[in-house]
């Protein structure tokens, strides 16, 4: 039973691009939601999608100043919204996974006794304005883009021995953009900020640190994803602890900068701080509910199925499922699930999502200006499968990564192929835009994805006929800026399948800030052992909150992309020899391959391009 229609709870995305903040009834109805787009309100910051870059070592970073004075600007506009905040009885948060805050000897004290007449901003980071003596020991924030850190990587990996025994105890293999490596290379690179550093957050704990006036403990499931914490063991891995802070005798003092994690993900940690009471009305008892990492948040977003898929469309492109399994492997991710005790969250996570997307776009508009999608939508879906024209034509497949790539780990680059599928040939084309790219560049993205889940999902039965289908999700659930997008929602059910076809949440355009505030909702609303799961779907209203977008398994198309899947495999196979010895120079690093008996192993030195591999 809700608690009453007085009782509203908010939830907040920081995300790469903009911080999301939306409130919610009881009945998880949304009631206002306001947003700040850091290009767009915080130019003066210098970013540009929501970033600053030092390509000379593939550094990507932002400062958490600007996402401060987003938090006053978010609140102000809900306010002039008309959100009461008197009657918000909890609130939530996710941040961007993977970006990692480093907080000052002085911060706590200085989130404690924050002058309401002023804004966040002003008092905790004035080191903008004269002498350093803000909350930061550092003023930039590692994001979540940032692949500086292969050599750390490396070091991490071989630490337990190989990557496979490193995502075994933490879920991951070595990756850029986890805290882990970040902070060993941070504390090699900045030995005297390291030092400094009383705290390291993560940005969903910087977030909730701010609205508590206090650090907040990094949550149960962001913790999964730093390449620190022992899933099996529920605690940090001492060994990895010791790499990660340079000897066993700075473990503890390491341990002290992370603070503790506890195990509960809806037991709030502590009221709201005074500076929001006062600046903007809250409720001396609203609740701080645990804050996560945003994908965490996102699978919160709808009493998801273990058969159900969801797809972000952010600037980040992720897939994520909910599971029993606990099945870790170096190509993706594991992490807790952020509420329920036994169930995990598999993700995949690409670098070149939505701006990969948005660069052909471009090109199909003929201008850099021009960010309307019709043009492109037109041109995706007048292209044939694979742009395929009869059966026995080739298959155009490519790799489009303006950005360096997490999955695979290759540097950017595009590469374009004809693929044939009756011999395997494989032949490289000119790697020049043509329109067919608007195509190609959705079915490479989806492909990878279908490429990478094959393991977690099972066969299905047709809703009407029964027939036995391949395996394949139940449903697709898209979510993120680019689910407003007809044309991607279409070719991803093709490429993907789900039996009952692909979704879109129908209420407000952000699912991850929706899911924190259901958790909210949870937290202070829920029965003694009422897991998220039942309380959430008690109150859903499947009608109003969801709404099918496209079909899913079409016959004949889901097996051509079942062909086309082995092409792209070997695409990319052969793209990572080839461009494997070069990166390795680039970034000290290995980039593993796979030869032609199927053995896996590292750097493999391949001079010359092969035009075509059989
Ligand atoms: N109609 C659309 N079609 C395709 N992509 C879109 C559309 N609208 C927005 N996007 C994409 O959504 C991205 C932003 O998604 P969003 O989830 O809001 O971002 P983030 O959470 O990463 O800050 C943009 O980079 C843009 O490419
Ligand atoms: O998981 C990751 C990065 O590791 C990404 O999903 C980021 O969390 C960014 O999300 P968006 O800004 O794309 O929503």
């Amino acid at each position: 039973m809700a608690e009453g229609s007085e009782s509203l709870y908010m939830g907040f995305d920081l995300s790469t691009q903009q911080l999301k903040g939306i409130c919610v009834d009881s009945n998880l109805k949304l009631v206002y939601e306001a947003k700040v787009d850091f290009d767009d309100d915080m130019s003066k910051y210098g970013i540009q999608k929501g970033v600053l870059t030092n390509p000379a070592e593939g550094e990507v970073f932002a400062p958490p100043a600007m996402w401060l004075e987003a938090v006053n600007l978010v609140l102000d506009r809900l306010r002039d919204a008309g959100l009461d905040f008197s009657k918000v009885k909890g609130l939530s948060g996710a941040g961007m996974q993977h970006g990692t805050v480093f907080w000052s000897a002085d911060a706590e004290h200085m989130l404690n006794s924050l002058d309401p007449s002023k804004t966040l901003v002003d008092q905790l980071e004035p080191g903008s304005k004269g002498e350093r003596k803000g909350a930061f020991a550092h003023p930039m924030s590692p994001n979540w883009q940032d692949a500086s850190t292969q050599k750390q990587c490396d070091a991490f990996d071989a630490h337990l021995g190989d990557p496979q025994t490193l995502a075994q105890v933490t879920g991951s293999k070595a990756h850029h953009r986890f805290s882990g490596p970040q902070i060993l290379r941070y504390r090699t690179k900045y030995p005297s900020h390291y030092e400094q550093t009383a705290r390291i957050s993560l940005v969903s704990s910087f977030l909730a640190s701010v609205f508590l006036g206090k650090w907040a403990p990094i949550d149960i499931s962001d913790v999964t994803g730093m390449n620190l914490w022992e899933i099996s063991k529920g605690q940090y891995n001492d060994a990895l602890l010791e790499l990660t802070a340079g000897g066993k005798d700075k473990v503890d003092e390491l341990k002290k900068k992370l603070g503790g994690t506890p195990e509960s993900g809806g037991d709030a940690f502590g009221t709201i701080s005074k500076y929001f009471t006062q600046r903007y009305g809250f409720p001396s008892d609203c609740q701080i509910i645990p804050f996560t990492g945003d994908n965490p948040s996102t699978i919160l977003a709808l009493p998801l199925r273990a058969s159900d898929a969801m797809v972000s469309l952010g600037t980040s492109t992720t897939f994520l499922m909910s599971t029993p399994q606990y099945k870790p492997d170096p190509a993706y991710h594991f992490m807790n699930h952020p509420t329920t005790p036994g169930l995990y969250m598999f993700m995949l996570c690409y670098k070149n999502g939505g701006l990969a997307r948005e660069k052909i776009r471009d090109k199909v508009n003929k201008s850099d200006s021009d960010s309307t999608w019709d043009k492109f939508n037109e041109t995706a879906v007048a292209t044939p499968p694979v742009s395929q024209k009869a059966a026995d034509d080739d298959m155009r497949l490519g790799l489009y990564f303006p950005r360096p790539e997490i999955v695979p780990n290759l540097h950017e680059g595009q590469w374009r192929f004809a693929y044939t599928p009756k011999t395997g040939d494989l032949e490289e084309l000119p790697n020049d835009f043509v329109p067919d790219d608007a195509r190609n560049i959705i079915e490479s993205q989806m492909l990878s994805l279908r490429l990478r889940s094959a393991s977690l999902v099972k066969a299905e039965f047709h809703p009407t006929t029964g027939q036995q289908l391949p395996p394949q999700p139940r449903r697709v659930y898209l979510v993120g800026g680019g689910s407003a997008n007809q044309a991607i929602a279409k070719i991803c059910g093709e490429v993907l399948g789900s039996v009952e076809g692909v979704f879109k949440l129908d209420i407000g355009g952000n699912a991850c800030a929706l899911g924190s505030a259901y958790k909210a909702v949870w937290g202070r609303e829920r029965q003694p052992g009422q897991t998220f799961e039942d309380l959430i779907g008690s109150r859903w209203d499947e009608e109003q909150f969801v709404r099918k977008v496209a079909d899913g398994y079409k016959e004949g198309v889901f097996e051509t992309y079942g062909e086309a899947v082995k092409g792209f495999e070997k695409m990319e196979k052969l793209v990572l020899a080839r461009e494997g010895e070069e990166y390795g120079k680039l970034t000290g690093g290995t980039v593993m391959v796979e030869d032609k008996d199927g053995k896996v192993h590292g750097a493999v030195a391949q001079s010359g391009i092969a035009q075509s591999a059989k």
